[in-house]
């Protein structure tokens, strides 16, 4: 099994380059169903949740096409099978985005239940019920989501809670309805934003992404069409987070910082000077010790919990004691331990982190836990003295393309090995 060695110490300096944003290409990727045509997607980060994704429309008899340049096309005309099977959904939960867009264009889909993950239950209540209310008939049987109707009908939908999938799938699935869908407390979340611009390009009629009310207007069918993956602005965060932690100067290029109002606030609360200039964000540290901040994951705009590891990596060395809130997952904290082994002082009650900053962390094996404790755990072995030796790191390989080859050029050591 592979693993990450990271050796403690160097500051980082230069360039970046920000992929596409894995939380925008899986949904678009499950949106492609939707169409008469050929969808070519451009900016497509190289992360193992893409093939997995590319598997699974596969599955389904979608014709997909790696052209291996960040570029995907899917011509969905070749579809023959509405069964997202447990195989793969249990290796990625968003393959239930396939759900709402197979009940939409074929009047029938059955998706495995993907269960729950490292960082809490993660029920699909929420997508069943927006769904219902379009019309579909949906029951849950042998593991599975068994939807139908003959055609959806728009409807007003309000989400008991905030969430990121269930408006995807909603939004996706009334793009075909008859009619008029208002979602109400729909997520903001700027992959959202991207989702709805692509099935615009595709020929939707979708109003209000990036706001709370999404108004769709169901048309009789969707056609093909060229988009580009917003930055992942996730990536965008965990690089800035890296240049402060270690006192460098960083420039994220291809970035989307009109993403990341919230993670350059918090930045500019621990001590960096940040400058945004076009699709350029330049964070300086000038060799100081970032502060300790406080913070409160919440659905966007406000900071996003896939951010929330990787700040509480830079309060274990921060001057001062730091606050984590977690709001939105019940059991995100798996890397509080891993990063007490490399010397951290950490205290959890409940849904609080207290980090009480150390002078320095020390290497140590480790194990990774989830996408972005992987990452929790890079940044503090980028900060510990001697070796610190990351393993698990398949979760890493499905939301970081190349991490150790982009952080090797920004001065970084690190290296990968079997
Ligand atoms: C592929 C993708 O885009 N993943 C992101 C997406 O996940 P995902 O779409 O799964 O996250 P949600 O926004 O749906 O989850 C928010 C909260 O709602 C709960 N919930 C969700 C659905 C449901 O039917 N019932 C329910 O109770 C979840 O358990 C969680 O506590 O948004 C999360 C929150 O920003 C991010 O951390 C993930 O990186
Ligand atoms: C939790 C994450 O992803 P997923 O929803 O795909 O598990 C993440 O990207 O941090």
């Amino acid at each position: 099994m592979q693993k990450i060695v990271v050796e403690g110490g160097a500051a980082l300096n230069g360039e970046v380059r920000i992929s596409g944003a894995k939380n925008a290409v899986l949904p678009i990727l499950c949106a492609t169903l939707l169409g008469n045509e050929t969808v070519e997607i451009r900016n497509v980060p190289r992360l193992h949740d893409v093939v997995t994704t590319e598997r699974l429309l596969t599955q389904l008899g979608a014709d997909v096409i790696d052209h291996g340049d960040g570029v995907i096309t899917v011509d969905p005309t070749t579809v023959n099978s509405q069964v997202a099977s447990y195989d793969l959904v249990k290796t990625m939960r968003a393959s239930v985005l396939v759900l709402g867009p197979l009940l939409a264009k074929y009047g029938h889909a059955e998706v495995s239940l993907p269960g729950g993950c490292a960082i809490g239950s993660r029920p699909v209540d929420l997508h069943i019920k927006g769904l219902q209310t379009l019309g579909a008939e949906i029951t849950v049987e042998n593991g599975y989501i068994k939807a139908r109707a003959d055609r959806l009908r728009g409807a007003r939908h309000v989400f008991d809670i905030v969430s990121v999938g269930a408006t995807e799938n909603v939004l996706m699935a009334a793009t075909l309805a008859e009619g008029t869908t208002v979602l109400e407390n729909a997520a903001m979340e700027p992959e959202i934003v991207d989702l709805a611009q692509c099935l615009n390009t595709m020929g939707a009629r979708i109003e209000g992404a990036g706001s709370n009310r999404i108004i769709v207007h169901g048309v009789e069918r969707l056609h093909g069409g060229v988009h580009s993956v917003v930055p992942d602005r996730i990536e965008t965060g965990t690089f800035l987070v890296a240049a402060a932690m270690t006192g460098g100067r960083i420039t994220a290029t291809h970035a989307r910082p009109d993403t990341l109002d919230a993670v350059i606030d918090k930045l500019s609360e621990a001590g960096a000077r940040i400058e945004c200039d076009g699709d350029r964000i330049t964070i300086d540290m000038g060799g100081r010790r970032p502060r300790a901040v406080n913070l409160t994951t919440a659905p966007h705009p406000a900071f996003p919990t896939d951010m929330q590891a990787q700040f509480m990596a830079m309060n274990c060395i921060a001057d001062g004691v730091g606050a984590i809130n977690e709001t939105i997952f019940e059991n995100r904290f798996m890397h509080v331990n891993e990063l007490m082994r490399l010397g951290a002082d950490i205290r959890v009650d409940g849904h609080t982190a207290v980090v009480r900053g150390v002078e320095r962390l020390s290497g140590a094996p480790v194990m990774a836990t989830d996408l972005r404790a992987s990452a929790s755990l890079i940044l503090a072995g980028l900060v510990a003295n001697g070796e610190t030796v990351i393993d698990r790191i398949y979760h890493l390989d499905r939301g970081y393309e190349n991490i150790e080859a982009k952080l090797g050029a920004l001065g970084a050591k690190i290296r990968r090995i079997s």
